[in-house]
């Protein structure tokens, strides 16, 4: 088995004659924390979007876990293990956060799962997997709470859980810490680090000191392209990359 995951080859994303992605190689080794940062407008959403099938490439190719899925929908590459996190208004606010992640392990939308004619199927091991969820987000003592009466911090962790519960081998997360306070920013940090063990993590994030401390890898992204990537403290030091940022961005006040 390879260790890469997932690898973007060339990719490339033209909106009319603007190049979104100018050509992009990646390579994502599995059970590592990979974050892809840059300056606004780089084009690191494009590229979550390609990578997960929400969108198109003009060019290039995708390969995950060995198979070509480049022109695959978003439906089969989560069939396949990949997993975006929620946003919070995918929650359902009145339901339970054990619910929620009922929901969530069944794969379907919560629409579908109101549908009471259906058959439950498989429900220990979807009992299992919710009780490992709420264990690995740290929220067990408010499994019977509805998810609505949660914290921010705990909504935002409850999102992950709703990924993690389609048990899948890649989980990508756009600026999970968004809004956050620094309370929660610990728990969310140890959360995504301790997530390598059974997954892999794609992270957008914008926060430096928490890409500096989680990540395996760094790719840094400028117009399209790939400026630079490595391991955090390279890229921290990278001269091209502080140039990217106006040079204090990056630093995340460790300097
Ligand atoms: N649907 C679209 N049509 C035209 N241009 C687009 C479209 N989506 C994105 N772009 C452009 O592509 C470029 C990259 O955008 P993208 O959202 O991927 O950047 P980003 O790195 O995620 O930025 P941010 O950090 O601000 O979220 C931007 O110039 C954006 O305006």
């Amino acid at each position: 088995m390879s260790d890469v995951l997932i690898e973007a080859v060339g990719v490339t994303k033209h909106y009319g004659k603007f190049a979104a992605l100018g050509g992009v190689d990646l390579k994502i080794r599995r059970n590592t924390v990979h974050s892809v940062i840059g300056p606004n407008g780089a084009g690191k959403t494009t590229l979550f979007h390609m990578l997960t099938g929400t969108g198109m490439t003009t060019g290039g190719r995708i390969l995950f876990d060995g198979h070509d899925v480049t022109r695959e929908p978003d439906h089969k590459r989560v069939q396949r293990g990949m997993a975006r996190s929620f946003q919070v208004t995918a929650l359902f606010a009145s339901l339970p956060v054990r619910e929620n992640l009922r929901v969530a392990a069944q794969g379907i939308s919560p629409r579908q799962a109101m549908n009471c004619w259906r058959a439950p199927v498989g429900e220990l091991a979807r009992t299992q997997v919710v009780d490992e969820v709420l264990q690995r987000i740290g929220l067990e003592r408010l499994a019977n709470t509805p998810a609505g009466e949660l914290s921010h911090g705990q909504q935002r962790r409850l999102e992950v859980g709703m990924a993690l519960a389609a048990r899948p081998k890649a989980i990508f997360l756009d600026e999970p810490t968004s809004g956050m306070g620094i309370d929660d920013l610990d728990d969310m940090k140890q959360l995504i680090r301790g997530l390598r063990d059974a997954h892999t993590v794609v992270l957008i994030e914008h926060n430096m000191n928490i890409v500096m401390d989680i990540s395996d890898t760094v790719t840094v992204m400028q117009l399209g392209r790939v400026l630079a990537e490595g391991l955090p403290g390279d890229i921290r030091a990278d001269a091209r990359v502080r140039t990217a940022y106006l040079g204090n961005m990056i630093t995340g006040g460790k300097a």
